[in-house]
Parts: structure tokens; C-alpha cells; sequence
């Protein structure tokens, strides 16, 4: 697909080696499952830490991080390979203007999907903010929309901001559990995923702290609070969720046209023609009830000779 314009992937030089080595491993896994390309789409508001994100597992700078909503509408996709593995991620721009989801947004990422394959979708969100509104749920199902609910098989929440010390002195793991849970409610919601369905695929939340000053252990790897060196176990949910069952996503003109509004309810004519065809003979039979039942008015009968024997 991006095999033309990937480039050698010389970002994982620059993780420390401890970074590199579980990597290099993750990659055989790969291997192993027979699985040569990993497309990942990052979606999500704006200013969340997508570009960030994908600076951060790539390496390298690749996708340009604003401290403000960026402007562009275009997402970007940046290839890269390694010993025959193509690592290719599609950055896309926040998809909510002025509170309400930008349809030109979505329109211009379906556009730029079209005859790709998606493995795994980041929908990349904070740690850092304590409530939640409708928004959110709003932007779960554009996503759901544009792929079908089935893209919620293949996802991963992304929290970044993770290096934060909770409010109210709660411990970290609670708050990131609330959180959590807190964004998982209305994805599902918004993905519409029953509980029955969740239950069975949980969709992982990941944490991420993108910033230069993320704490490091003894090794240079980058910790979060709670001492998990959080760029190879992004990877490693990633790859557990592209292999772990559930299809990728191929995005082609049918998907990006939606359902064809001329055959919504096409299924139904058939049954409404019967419907119909009831009731009128329904009405037909009471009324020909109706009308046998009626008294006969005394002209009539004394056109038909009965009116004398009536009275
Ligand atoms: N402290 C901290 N800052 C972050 C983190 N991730 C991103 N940022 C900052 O948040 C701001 C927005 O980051 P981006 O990566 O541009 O966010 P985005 O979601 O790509 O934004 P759009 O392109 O507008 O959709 C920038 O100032 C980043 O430096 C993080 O994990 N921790």
C-alpha cells in the first residue's frame, strides 16, 4: 500500500536499548503470525496528543504537534520499515469544531481511507480531564459510522498526559481505572456496543505520557507513575490487538458512502404492499356486511313486491 514511499525505519535507533530490544521482539511476533504490515489509524478531538502519539511510537518527528487546535483538515500517513515489517500510521486531524463534529473533517479522512486497510485504531483521548459530555460521545459514533461498530474490535484507547498526580490524593491506579471506565461508558454508548459485547472484547485502555520531561527508570526507558515503561507496552497492545481476532478494516467505496438511502426499506415494500392489500379487502368484506345487513328503504321493496307483505 505505502511500500513506495516507507522509508527504513531508523527511529527505534534512537529508544534506549532496553526500549529497542522488547521491540525488536514484538516484531518477531509479528513475523511469527505471518503479519508483514500494520496500518494504524489515530483518531480523536483535537489537541488530544494524536500527532504527539505518533511521534512517540514512530521515533521520529513525523507529524507536526501543536500546543493550540491545529488548522490543517488533511491526516498524514508516515511508512516506515524494518526487516521486511511496514509500520504504516495515519494521523488525522481533531473532528470537532465549535462543539459540534466537522462533517468536512470526516469527510476529507474518509476520503484519504479509501482503498487502505485499517489494523488497529487509536482513538486517543487525556488522562488528565475529569468530565466527560456529549461530545465524546458524539465523536465515537462518527467513527462508529464511518466504519461500522465493528472497528470498536480493532480499537485501543490511548490516555495521554499519563505522568499526573491524581486530585483528591486518590491513588493513581484508581484514578486511571475511573477514567477509564468513565470514557469506556460512552464509547460504549456512542460505539453502540451492548454490555453483553463488551464484556466479551474489552477494548484496552493504554497510557501515554508524551511529554519530554516523562520520567525515566535506571534503563533511559520512559516510565509513567506507575513504573511502566509505557512505549514498548503501547506496542505490545497494539500487536495483541492486531492479532488477537476481529477483522481489519478495508475501506472502499461502499464503506465510504454510507448505506444507499434509495434501498433503505426496500426489504419492507413487499410487507406493506401485503398490508395494504388486507386492509382494503378488509374494508371491502364490511362493507358488503354492511350493506346486506341494512334495512331496505320501502321504495325499494315495493319495486321488488315485498312492501305489502312487510307491513
Ligand atoms: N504533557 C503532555 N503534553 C502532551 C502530551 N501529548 C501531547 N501533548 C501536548 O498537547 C498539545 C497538543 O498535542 P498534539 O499532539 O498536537 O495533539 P493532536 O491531538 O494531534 O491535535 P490536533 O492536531 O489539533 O488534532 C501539544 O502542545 C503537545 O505538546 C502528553 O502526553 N503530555
Amino acid at each position: 500500500m505505502a511500500s513506495q514511499t516507507a522509508r527504513e525505519w531508523l527511529g527505534i535507533q534512537q529508544f534506549p536499548a532496553a526500549t529497542q530490544t522488547k521491540l525488536i521482539e514484538l516484531l518477531g511476533k509479528l513475523k511469527q503470525e505471518n503479519v508483514s504490515t500494520l496500518t494504524i489509524l489515530v483518531m480523536g478531538k483535537g489537541g488530544m496528543g494524536k500527532s504527539s502519539t505518533v511521534n512517540s511510537i514512530v521515533g521520529e518527528r513525523v507529524a507536526s504537534v501543536n500546543a493550540f487546535q491545529s488548522e490543517g483538515l488533511r491526516p498524514t500517513m508516515c511508512s516506515r520499515t524494518r526487516a521486511g515489517f511496514t509500520l504504516n500510521i495515519i494521523d488525522t486531524p481533531g473532528i470537532v469544531e465549535g462543539g459540534y463534529i466537522n462533517e468536512q473533517a470526516v469527510g476529507i479522512i474518509k476520503r484519504f481511507l479509501l482503498n487502505k486497510t485499517i489494523d488497529v485504531l487509536l482513538y486517543v483521548d487525556r488522562l488528565d480531564v475529569y468530565r466527560m459530555d456529549t461530545l465524546d460521545k458524539q465523536v465515537v459514533t462518527a467513527i462508529t459510522d464511518i466504519f461500522g461498530k465493528i472497528i470498536w474490535r480493532r480499537s485501543l484507547i490511548v490516555l495521554t498526559h499519563a505522568q499526573l498526580s491524581p486530585p483528591d490524593g486518590l491513588n493513581y491506579d484508581d484514578f486511571v481505572a475511573r477514567r477509564s471506565e468513565a470514557l469506556l461508558n460512552y464509547v460504549c454508548l456512542g460505539g453502540r456496543i451492548s454490555k453483553k459485547e463488551f464484556q466479551k472484547n474489552r477494548i484496552p485502555v493504554v497510557l501515554v505520557e508524551n511529554s519530554g520531561r516523562c520520567r525515566t527508570n535506571d534503563g533511559g526507558e520512559k516510565i509513567l507513575p506507575n513504573d511502566i515503561a509505557w512505549i514498548p507496552n503501547l506496542v505490545e497492545a497494539i500487536i495483541n490487538v492486531a492479532t488477537g481476532g476481529g477483522q481489519s478494516i478495508s475501506v472502499d467505496q461502499k464503506l465510504i458512502e454510507g448505506p444507499n438511502p434509495n434501498n433503505r426499506g426496500k426489504l419492507f415494500i413487499p410487507l406493506i404492499i401485503a398490508f395494504q392489500y388486507l386492509i382494503v379487502k378488509n374494508i371491502h368484506r364490511s362493507i358488503n356486511e354492511d350493506l346486506k345487513k341494512e334495512e331496505k328503504p320501502l321504495w325499494e321493496l315495493r319495486d321488488l313486491g315485498l312492501a305489502e307483505r312487510k307491513f
